[in-house]
This record gives C-alpha cells, structure tokens and sequence, in this order.
C-alpha cells in the first residue's frame, strides 16, 4: 500500500461545553490537520506516472477544507443561550456551529468525512489542538 500525506492548520476558537476545567471557556487554538491517503498501486502514464496521486492536487483540496474552519468560533449547536448566540451574530463574528463537541476527535473526523467527500481513500485524519496533542481517526 502507498500513503501521502500533507498538512495545513487553522487558528480558532472553542470551548468544550459541559467539562469541567479551564476548556470550559473559550480559548483558541492553532489546530493542525493532518490527512493520509492511501492506495495499493500507481498511476502507470501520463503525468501522474509512479504517483498514487499529485501532491499538488491533494495540498489545495486539504487546504481548501482545513481553511473553510479558520478565525472562527466553532460552537457545538445549542451549547450557548440563544441570546449570546444573537448577540454575537449581532457582532459579524464568524461562527461554525457543529452538531457535537469540537474536540479532537471530532474535528479529526469531521476532516476525514470532507476529504473522503471529495473522492480521497483517507487512510487517517489526526488533528493536533496543541503540538504535543492530538486525535485521529481511521477506519
Ligand atoms: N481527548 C481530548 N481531551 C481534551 C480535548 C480534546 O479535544 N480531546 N480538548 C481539551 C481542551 O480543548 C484544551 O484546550 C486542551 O487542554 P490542555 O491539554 O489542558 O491544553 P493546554 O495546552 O492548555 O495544557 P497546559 O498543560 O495547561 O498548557 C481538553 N482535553
Ligand atoms: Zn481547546
């Protein structure tokens, strides 16, 4: 099997609803995503020839992806009352609500979900919330 990987990160805020620490406030982050794929053999012609898949091409689509989540707050759906919801929409603040706590883990899986959208065999989705940090998924 042949693997690529590449990497991009994003700047954002979060808060864990419901834990009890310091997570409980929002804090931010520099999330670092980073996407395997994977595939058993190469392209045989043409320009891609001994490649599983162009770099160049798979860096924009993570890019593209990992960029979509950047300066932003990402709240989980219903964990704010809906007056600091309306308030802060009030503010131009950009918001990403999600159906589920914005954690790790689910920040990996949210990626792999995308990626795998976009056509890729994701071998592994890890997202780093600090450098020594981080979750991933795979199937
Ligand atoms: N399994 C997970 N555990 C935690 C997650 C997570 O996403 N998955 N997230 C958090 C918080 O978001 C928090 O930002 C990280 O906490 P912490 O490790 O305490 O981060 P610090 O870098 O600030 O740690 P210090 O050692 O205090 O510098 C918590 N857990
Ligand atoms: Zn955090």
């Amino acid at each position: 099997m042949y693997y690529l990987k590449t990497e991009h990160s994003f700047d954002s805020a979060h808060f864990l609803a419901g834990y009890e620490g310091k997570c409980r406030n929002i804090h931010g982050h520099e999330w670092r995503v980073v996407i395997e794929i994977c595939r058993p053999d190469l392209d045989e012609e043409g320009q891609t020839r001994d490649m599983m898949f162009d770099f160049g091409q798979l860096k924009k689509d993570v890019k593209r992806e990992v960029d979509a989540m950047d300066h932003a707050l990402i709240i989980e759906k219903g964990s704010l009352m809906p007056a600091t919801m309306a308030a802060l929409q009030a503010e131009n603040f950009r918001i990403i609500e999600i159906p589920y706590r914005p954690t790790a883990e689910r920040l990996a899986y949210y990626f792999y979900e995308r990626l795998t959208a976009c056509g890729y065999h994701v071998h592994r989705s890890t997202v780093y919330e600090t450098p020594n940090n981080c979750a991933s998924f795979e199937e």
